[in-house]
């Protein structure tokens, strides 16, 4: 395959030929078609490298009401990301080898690549579980989320020394739960319904819960050796954590979400239930921290932390509600939009969610656009925003917490040279390619 005349996100235009092994054969100018060549013409447009989401929960095994491999990878590739990493709190939780092989044979279905994290209970099984082709070890949970795996600091310090002993990376969900404050969800709530805010949930899960677990667990990484990446950091306080460790000599990074980006307390009122996640949502003014921050090189990652649950679950008032919000299909749209309105730079965008991610866990053939790399590529118009509407999107969980925000989407995905999706850019129509996603973690 040919693709012809696109910008990269360095503003050089050049043609990209796709070899038979699904790698790019050549980036080059002037590359002339070859008889019989399936040939895309992409002047005006802009060719990237797949996203590479190392934060996603796809719900398979026990919670395919939620989300199915085939429906969040649909949703994956509609919205650029051709790689995804998926967590261990399933059902059952992915902690021991049997478990992994229980959702490797689910995760045939991906139309996109995939990696399979493993994760740390009291029950789990590090033998058969270091056996296995993991991505990585976590997310660990230091307090409970989703699926309650939250687990002490002894057990922690014992993962860590596991995963060092293996050169496997470890990626941590760091809140400290003595340190929520309890009296914010006394009183009226609102009841069941989505006229209840989650607002009371970010007064609970404090900003000073997740900055002083993020230091514990940076502590704890370094002391081991341990290749520590902080999943989800919500308060710039954090993030910065994470640049001191790392100017200290930690083997650290850290990994911010779109919806604490790009939401806030303030911004999210009208969300009810339905804003609520963790860590939560922050003020106003942190989350302008937290952007400014992605804007000046402070965030190694953006990841989704693609968490669907279904309405009927989420409406089920601000206590029991489970925590979580999708974002695999909306986290391209939504970056390539602030490099639309020149917040970010395209270069900033491709390094965030695809150079970036690819290099802190090892994937030497994703990432980038060039010779030798697996063809994990994007086409897209970066001049043509839409409006984000659940109604068009693929997650099986039917709403998003960016509706009404503007992201400017692919019209193109292929996964190693296969087009797994398309959008007529006439009439919006979407197809999708065949399953051909694979574990890269096999490698
Ligand atoms: N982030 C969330 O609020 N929920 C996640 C779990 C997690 O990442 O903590 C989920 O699996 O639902
Ligand atoms: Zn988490
Ligand atoms: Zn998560």
């Amino acid at each position: 395959m040919l693709i012809t005349g696109a910008t990269l996100a360095d503003g050089r235009v050049r043609d990209v030929r796709i070899g038979d092994d699904g790698r790019i054969d050549a980036v080059a100018g002037g590359l002339g078609a070859d008889a019989g060549e399936r040939v895309i013409e992409a002047r005006g447009r802009h060719l990237l490298p797949g996203a590479v989401d190392v934060h996603v929960h796809f719900r398979e095994p026990g919670g395919s009401h939620k989300e199915t491999w085939t429906s969040g990878s649909r949703s994956a590739a509609a919205g650029g990301v051709t790689t995804v990493v998926d967590q261990p709190n399933t059902s059952p939780p992915t902690v021991d080898g049997a478990a992994f092989d229980e959702k490797a044979a689910l995760a045939a279905d991906s139309l996109v690549d995939y990696g399979i994290n493993g994760g740390v209970t009291a029950e789990w099984d590090p033998e058969s579980l270091f056996d296995r082709p993991l991505f990585a070890l976590g997310e660990v949970f230091l307090a409970d989320s989703t699926g309650d795996m939250g687990i002490d600091a002894d057990l922690f310090a014992d993962a860590l020394e596991a995963a060092a002993r293996r050169d496997v990376p470890v990626t941590v969900h760091a809140e400290d739960a003595t340190l929520f404050d309890e009296g914010a969800l006394d009183g009226d709530l609102g009841g069941v319904g989505t006229a209840a805010t989650a607002d009371a949930w970010s007064a609970y899960r404090t900003a000073d819960a997740e900055v002083a677990a993020v230091e514990r667990a940076l502590a704890a990484a370094a002391d081991r050796d341990a290749q520590v990446h902080v999943a989800h950091t919500s308060t710039p306080e954090a993030v910065d954590a994470v640049v001191e460790a790392r100017d200290d000599g930690a083997n650290a990074t850290c990994e911010v979400t779109p919806h604490h980006l790009f939401l806030s307390r303030e911004r999210a009122r009208s969300l009810g239930t339905f804003g609520r996640m963790n860590p939560p949502l922050r003020s106003e003014e942190r989350r302008e921290a937290l952007f400014a921050r992605l804007a000046e090189g402070a965030v190694d990652v953006v990841a989704t932390d693609h968490a669907p649950h279904a309405v009927a679950e989420k409406r089920r008032g601000l206590v029991d509600a489970p925590s979580g919000v999708p974002g695999v299909e909306t986290l391209y749209p939504l970056l390539l939009e602030s490099a639309r309105t020149g917040e970010l730079s395209l270069e900033r965008v491709r390094d965030v969610v695809a150079a970036n991610p690819a290099e802190t866990f090892g994937l030497d053939r994703k990432g980038r656009v060039a010779e030798g790399r697996d063809a994990d590529l994007v086409l897209v118009d970066t001049a043509d925003p839409r409006e984000i509407e659940a109604a068009a999107l693929h997650s099986a969980c039917g709403w998003t917490p960016f509706e009404g925000l503007r992201g400017v989407f692919p019209e193109v995905t292929l996964v190693r040279g296969e087009v797994v999706y398309e959008r007529d850019p006439a009439t919006g129509a979407a197809s999708f390619g065949e399953p051909v996603g694979r574990n890269v973690g096999e490698s």
